[in-house]
Order: C-alpha cells, then structure tokens, then sequence
C-alpha cells in the first residue's frame, strides 16, 4: 500500500492530488491544510470524481492534523504564499521559509522515511532550507521546478516545430528563477533530431526565452501563479518515487562538488526512483552552458543567505 500526502491545498496542492487519484498513482492520498475545512471540501469534490472516472486511490482531506499523515511514502510540500503579478519567487522567501520550516518538521514526526518533494517558493532555497533543518539523507530531499520548467521548454518548442507535444525533447537546469533557469538548447531535438536542424537561432532563442519566464507570463495571466502543470508535475515526481521508474527528471537536487557547485540545492538532470534521487547525472556542458550554471548558483546562494533573516 503506497501513502502519499500533500500538503498546502490551494490551487497547486489539490491539482496534484487530483492528478495522483486521476492517474491512481498511490493507494492513499492525504491532502493537508491550515484553513479550515478547505483539504476537506477539496478531497470530498475530487472522491465525488470517482464513481464517473472509475477511480480507486482514495483520498482524505484533513485541517492541520498530522496524525492523518501518519506512514506516509511521500509528501509533497505546496504550502505557502504564491508570487502576484509583477514579482519574483524570491520576493516569497520571507513568508514561506517559516511555513516550510514548520510543515516539514510536523511532517517528519509521522512520516521518518518518506522522500520529500518541496514546491513552495523561492523552490531552490526551500529545498536547501529542508536539507539544512532536518538532516535527512540528501537522497530523500527533491525540490520540482525543473520537471515543470521543462515541460514548458517541450510545449514553446512543439509549438515553434509544428510538432507533437510528445515527440519533443528539452531539459532545462539551473535555479527555477525567471533569470537562474537554463533550457539547455543545444540538447533540444525532435524525435531525436536536434532542433536546431528545423528551427533558426532567432527562433530556439524565443523559445528558451519564452520559457525562462513562463511562470510569470502565466501570473500576469492569472492574477497568481499557475497550478495545472505544476500541480502534474510534482505527481509526475511522486510517481517516479513510488513506481521506482529510474526516470531521468530535471530537479532541485544538493550538489556536493558536482557540476562545479557545492552546498546549494539548484537544478540538474537526476534519476529519480524508490530512494528518490538515484544518482545526479553530470551532463556535458559547453563554456557558455558552464558560465550560465555558474552565474545562476551564484544567485540562488544569493537567496539561500536571505534564509538566515528568515527562520
Ligand atoms: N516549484 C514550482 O514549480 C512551483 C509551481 C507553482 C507554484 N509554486 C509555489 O507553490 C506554492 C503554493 O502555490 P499555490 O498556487 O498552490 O498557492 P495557494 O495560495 O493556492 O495555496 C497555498 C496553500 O497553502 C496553505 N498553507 C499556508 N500555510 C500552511 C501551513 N502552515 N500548513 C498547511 N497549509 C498551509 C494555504 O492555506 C493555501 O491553501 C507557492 O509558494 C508557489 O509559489 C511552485
Ligand atoms: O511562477 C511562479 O511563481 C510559480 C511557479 O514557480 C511556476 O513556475 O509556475
């Protein structure tokens, strides 16, 4: 039996437990919030889903009580404010770094052995932050941005190619920051062809850009950040974790010397199964592609120092 909780009910937490019992990724879900009576009503209209789309998981909404989240496998942190229009994730630190804080620690008094996977934002210093207070092996610590940030790379490219969403390939690495991430373009192909075979600079240009700052085109949009792909992506990493799939996903990951970085948590390619991250798989990068890298762990160390202000 698989137990997953999710913890933040808002837009990003209750879209990926309704992906996790859409798709019947786990036996369990808990769906945990701090507001009343919201993980209740959301978990109630998700199970209602059930009789119509032949589900089975079976899912259970509960107001901050942690005894509910009791064994879990994984959790999946989402509490914590999201980014209005015309900010940045980093501005989020102030606020969110004590909502993690506290969640995690509440969390692992239940559930000792469960990988975390951390999307609050600014996402990269959360995931350090949980490494740093709760000392667990660096492994069961996986932060998602990169998941989501390629997926949106994979949609402006299957767009620019005229091509099928599925038949494309891209990976972005670096910080989940507007200006921190790097959609590696030069990896970029269409059924194994390099993209830029079918597409001009001027354009692979675009599409990286467009990519870069796809969350906040999306809060522009929105009034608050999205949730849809972000809600399917961390189900997306839950089950990797649960399904030991090996899959090789862009994530937040504690660097320890490799790609030239130590003590942060910034994406870079992994494998992701049972023990959640497997191992870091060390892409080669070009000089541009290594000074990009560089610069960006430079700015999430920038952010990670704001966490000592901060809790
Ligand atoms: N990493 C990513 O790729 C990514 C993508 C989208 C959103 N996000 C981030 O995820 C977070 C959530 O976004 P959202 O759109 O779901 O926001 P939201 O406001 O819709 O939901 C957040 C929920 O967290 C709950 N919460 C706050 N404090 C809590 C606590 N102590 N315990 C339990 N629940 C608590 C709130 O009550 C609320 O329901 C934001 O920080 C956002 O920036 C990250
Ligand atoms: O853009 C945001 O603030 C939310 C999230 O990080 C995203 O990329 O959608």
């Amino acid at each position: 039996m698989s137990k997953v909780t999710v913890v933040g009910a808002g837009n990003v937490g209750a879209t990926c437990a309704n992906v996790l019992v859409t798709c019947g990724i786990a036996d369990e879900v808990v769906l945990l919030d701090i507001k009343e009576g919201v993980s209740e009503g959301k978990a109630m209209d998700i199970m209602q889903t059930a009789s119509i789309l032949n589900l089975n998981t079976r899912l259970t909404g509960v107001t901050n009580d942690y005894s509910a989240t009791e064994g879990s496998d994984v959790v999946v942190i989402t509490s914590g404010i999201p980014r209005k229009p015309g900010m940045t994730r980093e501005e989020l630190i102030g606020v969110n770094a004590g909502i993690v804080k506290s969640v995690t620690e509440q969390l692992l008094k239940h559930s000792p052995n469960a990988v975390i996977i951390c999307i609050s934002n600014p996402m990269d210093t959360m995931t350090y932050l949980i490494h740093k207070i709760s000392g667990l092996p660096k492994n069961r610590i996986i932060g998602m941005g990169g998941a989501l940030d390629s997926a949106r790379f994979k949609y402006f490219l299957a767009n620019a190619l005229g091509a099928n969403r599925t038949e494309v390939e891209g990976i972005v690495i670096g910080g989940h920051g507007d200006t921190t991430m790097i959609p590696l373009v030069r990896y970029a192909a269409y059924r194994g062809v390099p993209a830029s075979n079918y597409l001009d600079a001027a354009t692979l240009e675009k599409v990286a850009a467009d990519t870069m700052v796809g969350g906040a085109t999306l809060t522009k949009l929105l009034g608050t950040s999205a949730w849809y792909a972000p809600g399917a992506a961390g189900a997306q990493m839950v089950q990797a974790v649960l399904h030991n799939e090996q899959k090789l996903i862009s994530c937040s990951a504690l660097l320890e010397g490799e790609y030239g970085e130590s003590d942060l948590c910034i994406g870079v390619p992994a494998i992701i199964g049972k023990n959640g991250i497997e191992r870091i798989v060390e892409f080669e990068l070009n000089e541009e592609e290594k000074a990009l890298f560089h610069k960006s762990a430079e700015a999430v160390h920038k952010t990670n120092a704001a966490l000592e202000g901060c809790c």
